[in-house]
Protein backbone atom coordinates (compact mmCIF):
# COMPACT_ATOMS: atom_id res chain seq x y z
CA UNK A 1 0.00 0.00 0.00
CA UNK A 2 1.11 3.58 -1.01
CA UNK A 3 1.47 6.81 1.02
CA UNK A 4 0.09 10.01 -0.55
CA UNK A 5 0.33 13.71 0.45
CA UNK A 6 -1.61 15.90 -1.81
CA UNK A 7 -1.80 19.92 -1.75
CA UNK A 8 -1.20 20.14 1.73
CA UNK A 9 -0.51 23.11 3.96
CA UNK A 10 0.40 23.20 7.16
CA UNK A 11 1.32 26.16 9.80
CA UNK A 12 1.76 25.92 13.82
CA UNK A 13 -0.36 28.38 15.11
CA UNK A 14 0.92 31.26 16.41
CA UNK A 15 3.78 30.84 14.74
CA UNK A 16 5.91 31.77 11.23
CA UNK A 17 6.89 27.99 10.52
CA UNK A 18 4.64 26.05 7.98
CA UNK A 19 4.94 23.53 5.76
CA UNK A 20 3.49 22.81 1.99
CA UNK A 21 3.59 19.69 0.03
CA UNK A 22 2.11 20.09 -3.33
CA UNK A 23 2.38 16.15 -4.16
CA UNK A 24 4.11 13.51 -2.37
CA UNK A 25 4.04 9.61 -2.96
CA UNK A 26 6.21 7.16 -1.24
CA UNK A 27 5.49 3.81 -2.43
CA UNK A 28 5.04 -0.15 -0.53
CA UNK A 29 8.39 -1.05 -0.78
CA UNK A 30 11.01 1.84 -1.40
CA UNK A 31 11.78 3.41 1.26
CA UNK A 32 12.01 7.82 1.49
CA UNK A 33 14.68 9.82 3.56
CA UNK A 34 13.66 13.00 4.31
CA UNK A 35 16.76 15.30 5.25
CA UNK A 36 17.38 18.69 6.05
CA UNK A 37 18.35 21.15 9.12
CA UNK A 38 17.13 21.42 12.09
CA UNK A 39 14.41 23.25 12.74
CA UNK A 40 13.69 22.32 9.23
CA UNK A 41 10.39 20.83 9.68
CA UNK A 42 11.01 17.19 9.31
CA UNK A 43 9.06 15.98 12.70
CA UNK A 44 6.41 18.42 11.77
CA UNK A 45 5.94 16.39 7.86
CA UNK A 46 6.25 12.81 9.56
CA UNK A 47 3.62 14.11 11.95
CA UNK A 48 1.51 15.23 9.29
CA UNK A 49 1.85 11.59 7.43
CA UNK A 50 1.09 9.83 10.30
CA UNK A 51 -2.13 12.30 11.54
CA UNK A 52 -0.89 13.07 14.89
CA UNK A 53 -1.04 16.66 13.39
CA UNK A 54 -4.21 17.47 11.28
CA UNK A 55 -2.83 19.68 7.65
CA UNK A 56 -5.12 23.30 7.60
CA UNK A 57 -5.72 22.04 3.98
CA UNK A 58 -4.91 18.94 1.83
CA UNK A 59 -4.90 15.48 2.24
CA UNK A 60 -3.29 12.24 3.32
CA UNK A 61 -3.94 8.81 1.85
CA UNK A 62 -2.92 5.81 3.31
CA UNK A 63 -3.03 3.06 1.08
CA UNK A 64 -6.95 3.27 0.51
CA UNK A 65 -7.93 5.36 3.87
CA UNK A 66 -8.22 9.20 3.64
CA UNK A 67 -6.35 10.06 7.13
CA UNK A 68 -7.51 13.38 6.95
CA UNK A 69 -11.21 12.77 6.69
CA UNK A 70 -11.39 10.34 9.88
CA UNK A 71 -12.23 11.33 13.15
CA UNK A 72 -9.63 11.77 15.79
CA UNK A 73 -10.95 8.18 17.57
CA UNK A 74 -10.91 6.62 14.18
CA UNK A 75 -7.04 8.33 13.26
CA UNK A 76 -5.56 6.89 16.12
CA UNK A 77 -6.89 3.73 15.57
CA UNK A 78 -5.95 3.30 12.36
CA UNK A 79 -2.49 4.70 13.54
CA UNK A 80 -2.02 1.73 16.42
CA UNK A 81 -3.12 -0.89 13.47
CA UNK A 82 -1.35 0.02 10.81
CA UNK A 83 1.55 2.78 11.24
CA UNK A 84 4.50 1.99 13.26
CA UNK A 85 6.24 5.20 14.64
CA UNK A 86 9.38 5.45 15.99
CA UNK A 87 9.72 8.81 17.74
CA UNK A 88 12.81 10.76 17.98
CA UNK A 89 12.87 10.72 21.78
CA UNK A 90 11.61 7.36 21.62
CA UNK A 91 8.35 7.53 23.84
CA UNK A 92 8.44 4.59 25.93
CA UNK A 93 6.59 4.30 28.95
CA UNK A 94 9.40 4.09 31.26
CA UNK A 95 7.77 2.38 34.36
CA UNK A 96 6.81 -0.08 31.92
CA UNK A 97 9.12 -3.73 31.30
CA UNK A 98 10.79 -4.01 27.93
CA UNK A 99 8.60 -6.82 26.49
CA UNK A 100 5.08 -4.68 27.46
CA UNK A 101 6.37 -1.61 25.97
CA UNK A 102 6.58 -3.43 22.80
CA UNK A 103 3.56 -5.51 22.86
CA UNK A 104 2.03 -2.40 23.36
CA UNK A 105 0.71 -1.36 20.05
CA UNK A 106 -0.48 -4.69 19.33
CA UNK A 107 -2.82 -4.50 22.83
CA UNK A 108 -4.44 -1.15 21.95
CA UNK A 109 -4.97 -1.91 18.45
CA UNK A 110 -5.93 -4.75 17.53
CA UNK A 111 -9.39 -5.27 19.99
CA UNK A 112 -7.99 -8.91 19.71
CA UNK A 113 -6.83 -9.08 23.14
CA UNK A 114 -8.90 -11.94 24.15
CA UNK A 115 -7.51 -14.45 20.83
CA UNK A 116 -4.59 -16.64 22.15
CA UNK A 117 -3.44 -17.63 18.65
CA UNK A 118 -3.16 -13.66 17.39
CA UNK A 119 -1.19 -12.47 20.78
CA UNK A 120 0.97 -15.81 20.93
CA UNK A 121 2.33 -14.54 17.25
CA UNK A 122 2.70 -11.35 18.57
CA UNK A 123 4.44 -12.14 21.46
CA UNK A 124 6.56 -14.72 19.06
CA UNK A 125 7.17 -11.93 16.63
CA UNK A 126 7.84 -9.22 19.96
CA UNK A 127 10.82 -11.95 21.03
CA UNK A 128 12.33 -12.51 17.55
CA UNK A 129 12.83 -8.35 17.29
CA UNK A 130 14.32 -8.21 20.44
CA UNK A 131 16.53 -11.11 19.64
CA UNK A 132 17.79 -9.36 16.61
CA UNK A 133 17.91 -5.99 17.78
CA UNK A 134 20.28 -6.99 20.88
CA UNK A 135 17.96 -6.12 24.02
CA UNK A 136 16.40 -10.01 24.82
CA UNK A 137 18.49 -10.02 27.72
CA UNK A 138 16.59 -7.22 28.86
CA UNK A 139 12.94 -8.28 27.63
CA UNK A 140 11.80 -8.09 31.72
CA UNK A 141 13.30 -5.03 32.81
CA UNK A 142 11.98 -1.48 33.05
CA UNK A 143 12.93 0.93 29.96
CA UNK A 144 14.20 3.20 32.82
CA UNK A 145 17.05 1.13 33.33
CA UNK A 146 18.66 0.69 29.80
CA UNK A 147 21.00 3.10 28.08
CA UNK A 148 20.03 5.36 25.19
CA UNK A 149 20.46 3.37 22.53
CA UNK A 150 18.73 0.32 24.02
CA UNK A 151 15.80 2.07 24.61
CA UNK A 152 16.22 3.13 20.59
CA UNK A 153 16.05 -0.43 20.10
CA UNK A 154 12.74 -0.90 22.36
CA UNK A 155 11.53 1.83 20.12
CA UNK A 156 12.23 -0.07 17.10
CA UNK A 157 11.01 -3.27 18.58
CA UNK A 158 8.03 -1.73 19.59
CA UNK A 159 7.15 -0.17 15.71
CA UNK A 160 7.65 -3.21 14.08
CA UNK A 161 5.85 -6.25 16.63
CA UNK A 162 2.15 -5.95 14.93
CA UNK A 163 3.28 -5.56 11.45
CA UNK A 164 2.53 -2.45 10.22
CA UNK A 165 1.97 -1.66 6.63
CA UNK A 166 3.30 2.17 7.33
CA UNK A 167 6.47 2.39 9.43
CA UNK A 168 7.56 6.20 10.24
CA UNK A 169 11.07 6.15 12.03
CA UNK A 170 12.39 9.80 13.52
CA UNK A 171 16.22 9.61 13.64
CA UNK A 172 16.38 5.81 14.39
CA UNK A 173 19.93 5.60 14.27
CA UNK A 174 20.71 8.91 16.21
CA UNK A 175 21.97 7.34 19.68
CA UNK A 176 22.84 3.89 18.00
CA UNK A 177 27.45 2.85 17.43
CA UNK A 178 28.15 2.02 14.02
CA UNK A 179 27.34 -2.07 14.36
CA UNK A 180 23.52 -1.37 16.06
CA UNK A 181 23.26 1.33 13.09
CA UNK A 182 23.59 -1.40 9.97
CA UNK A 183 21.58 -3.98 12.63
CA UNK A 184 18.56 -1.42 13.20
CA UNK A 185 18.74 -0.40 8.74
CA UNK A 186 19.39 -3.44 7.71
CA UNK A 187 15.93 -4.26 10.02
CA UNK A 188 14.15 -1.38 8.45
CA UNK A 189 15.09 -1.71 5.43
CA UNK A 190 14.16 -5.90 5.18
CA UNK A 191 10.51 -4.82 6.93
CA UNK A 192 9.88 -2.83 3.95
CA UNK A 193 11.18 -4.81 1.13
CA UNK A 194 9.82 -7.95 2.66
CA UNK A 195 6.41 -6.68 3.66
CA UNK A 196 6.34 -4.50 1.30
CA UNK A 197 5.43 -1.90 3.31
CA UNK A 198 5.84 2.47 3.39
CA UNK A 199 8.99 3.32 4.93
CA UNK A 200 10.10 7.14 5.59
CA UNK A 201 13.03 7.48 7.99
CA UNK A 202 14.00 11.23 9.18
CA UNK A 203 17.77 11.18 9.05
CA UNK A 204 20.71 13.93 9.83
CA UNK A 205 23.05 10.95 8.92
CA UNK A 206 24.67 11.67 5.59
CA UNK A 207 26.33 7.89 5.11
CA UNK A 208 22.34 5.89 5.45
CA UNK A 209 21.53 8.10 2.56
CA UNK A 210 22.75 5.80 -0.63
CA UNK A 211 20.27 3.21 1.37
CA UNK A 212 17.30 4.97 0.17
CA UNK A 213 16.26 5.16 -3.73
CA UNK A 214 14.12 8.39 -3.00
CA UNK A 215 15.37 11.26 -0.92
CA UNK A 216 13.28 14.75 0.04
CA UNK A 217 14.55 18.03 1.69
CA UNK A 218 11.83 19.93 3.20
CA UNK A 219 14.04 23.32 2.57
CA UNK A 220 12.35 22.42 -0.46
CA UNK A 221 8.80 22.30 1.18
CA UNK A 222 8.98 25.27 3.70
CA UNK A 223 6.68 28.18 3.43
N1 LIG B 1 4.05 22.72 18.64
C1 LIG B 1 4.71 23.68 17.98
N2 LIG B 1 4.26 24.95 17.95
C2 LIG B 1 4.90 25.92 17.26
N3 LIG B 1 6.04 25.72 16.57
C3 LIG B 1 6.55 24.48 16.57
C4 LIG B 1 5.93 23.39 17.26
N4 LIG B 1 6.67 22.27 17.08
C5 LIG B 1 7.70 22.64 16.30
N5 LIG B 1 7.63 23.95 16.00
C6 LIG B 1 8.56 24.71 15.15
O1 LIG B 1 8.46 24.19 13.82
C7 LIG B 1 9.75 24.16 13.22
C8 LIG B 1 10.05 22.76 12.69
O2 LIG B 1 10.18 21.87 13.79
P1 LIG B 1 10.48 20.32 13.58
O3 LIG B 1 10.51 19.69 14.93
O4 LIG B 1 9.51 19.80 12.60
O5 LIG B 1 11.93 20.37 12.93
P2 LIG B 1 12.98 19.19 12.65
O6 LIG B 1 13.46 19.37 11.24
O7 LIG B 1 12.38 17.87 12.99
O8 LIG B 1 14.12 19.56 13.68
P3 LIG B 1 15.26 18.63 14.40
O9 LIG B 1 16.14 18.09 13.31
O10 LIG B 1 15.98 19.64 15.27
O11 LIG B 1 14.54 17.58 15.18
C9 LIG B 1 10.74 24.66 14.26
O12 LIG B 1 11.02 26.02 14.00
C10 LIG B 1 10.01 24.49 15.55
O13 LIG B 1 10.40 25.47 16.50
Amino acid sequence: MDLAVSDLSFQYPGSAFGLAVKSLTVKAGEPLAILGPSGGGKTTLLRLMTGLLAPDKGTVTCGETHLTTLSPDARRQFRLQNIGLIFQDFALLDYLMVKENILLPSQFGCGQKDEAPHQSSVLTRARELAERLEIQPHWSRRTRLLSQGERQRVAIARALAHQPSFVFADEPTASLDAARRSLVMDLLMNYAREKQACLVVVTHDTELMPLFPKHLRVEDLTV
